[in-house]
């Protein structure tokens, strides 16, 4: 039986994906082989030694110590692109509450009180305090062009905006999904300084951290409307909160609120919400049950985060899946192991991904206990897995 633990809710349409007589899944359990996730903080969890996958059920993996699971041996993949369509319409309706000033305006419709005609004639009067602008050509800029980014950006060309996109590491199968009208900027700081809308769609890593800050702040136009529905960090709240009191910032739009931000008039900052609808769910959770258990039964990796992508046909006999680090002469010291004991290798791969390097070896027999403690006391080996 294979134990999973759940830190958050998973939608039960990805649970049911891992059969109930191989798995065992639940929200407590001790010595899981894999952890799946949502927005929940691993940082500070203690990760047990018999853990080998992290599924996060859906794209962002900054909750998740991916560089401490490396050194660990253990995989952790993630749900590309299976939340996208959920973030663009929220991006949507995040540009026209920002244009049309929904907040306040409906703050202001729920405060009027009195007869049915007494609301009509303070609305018919207080209207004028709410009005907008239209998207159709206002430019839109997109930072970050990968799965939400170019979404996002084809639908705002739908709409009739310009738009302005800026990624250095966007992917060739990004860029073929992209429509050739999105203009390409050559930096941010050319792309801010040019466009009505700015919507974020990158990961929070170092580089991305504060990306509008005040200095970019002041390259903006006049009247600005910003989104962030990535993740917080990747603005500076702080400085676009004087933004918008200086009048400079329209206003801003964001998943993360927070003291500062929550009640801020010219700020809509909903419970991160941008992909909690029961679609988004779904897809996130499909695609990562199916992918940690094709990694748990058959060692194959799809969508890792950390690991490279992996995959070889069964074949009859025991399979053997090493992780190690990725250095000279550790296929070597694996297959000698192998060979000392005239087990035939049946088929094998070895891939490797920045610092870690990967093996299936499909093996002519069985793997005993004191071949299986060879394997592992090899120096830089991480983790070994006898799969049947
Ligand atoms: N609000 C939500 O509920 C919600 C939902 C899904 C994703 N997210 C966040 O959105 C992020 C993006 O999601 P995605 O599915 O589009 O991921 P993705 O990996 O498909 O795309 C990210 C893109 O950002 C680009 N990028 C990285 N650093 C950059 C930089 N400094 N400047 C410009 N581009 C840069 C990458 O090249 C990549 O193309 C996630 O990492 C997550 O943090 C939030
Ligand atoms: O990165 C993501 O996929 C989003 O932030 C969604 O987070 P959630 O799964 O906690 O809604």
């Amino acid at each position: 039986m294979y134990k999973v633990l759940t830190l958050n809710n998973i939608s039960l349409a990805g649970l049911e994906r891992l059969p109930r007589d191989k798995y065992e899944i639940a929200s407590e359990i001790g010595h899981p082989d894999a952890v799946l996730v949502r927005s929940t903080k691993m940082h500070e969890m203690e990760i047990p030694d018999s853990l080998k996958a992290i599924g996060r059920a859906g794209a962002g993996v900054n909750n998740i110590p991916v560089d401490k699971m490396s050194d660990q041996g253990i995989a952790v993949f993630n749900a590309p692109g299976a939340n996208a369509n959920a973030v663009k319409e929220l991006v949507l309706a995040g540009m026209l509450m920002g244009c049309r000033n929904i907040g306040p305006a409906w703050d202001f419709a729920r405060s009027v009180e009195g007869t049915d005609a007494e609301i009509n004639k303070a609305v018919e009067a207080g209207k004028k305090n709410f009005g907008g602008f239209e998207l159709p050509g206002r430019t839109l800029g997109v930072i970050g062009l990968g799965a939400i980014g170019r979404n996002v950006a084809n639908m705002a060309l739908q709409l009739g905006m310009r738009v302005v996109g800026f990624d250095p590491g966007i992917t060739v199968e990004g860029a073929w999904q992209l429509s050739s009208e999105v203009e390409k900027a050559g930096s941010m700081d050319e792309l801010v300084s040019k466009v009505d809308f700015i919507t974020f769609h990158v990961p929070l890593v170092d580089a991305t951290r504060n990306l509008i800050n005040a200095e970019r702040l002041k390259m903006m136009r006049d009247g600005v409307v910003i989104l962030n529905f990535a993740r917080n960090g990747i603005i500076d709240d702080e400085a676009v909160s004087a933004a918008i009191k200086a009048g400079k910032v329209y206003a801003y739009v964001c998943d993360f609120p927070s003291n500062l931000l929550k009640d801020h008039e010219r700020v809509v900052a909903l419970p991160h919400l941008g992909a909690s609808t029961v679609e988004a769910e779904e897809n996130c959770a499909i695609m990562v049950a199916e992918q940690v258990r094709d990694y748990l039964e058959h060692g194959n990796i799809r969508n890792s985060v950390n690991f490279p992508e992996v995959y070889m046909e069964r074949t009859e006999g025991q399979r053997i899946a090493i992780v190690n680090r990725n250095e000279p002469n550790m296929v070597g010291q694996i297959t000698s192991v192998l060979a000392n004991q005239n087990l035939n290798i049946v088929d094998m791969i070895n891939k490797s991904r920045g610092n870690l390097a990967y093996n299936l070896i499909d093996i002519d027999g069985n793997v005993d206990d004191t071949m299986y403690e060879q394997l592992c006391s090899i120096g830089g080996v991480l983790k070994v897995r006898l799969i049947d």
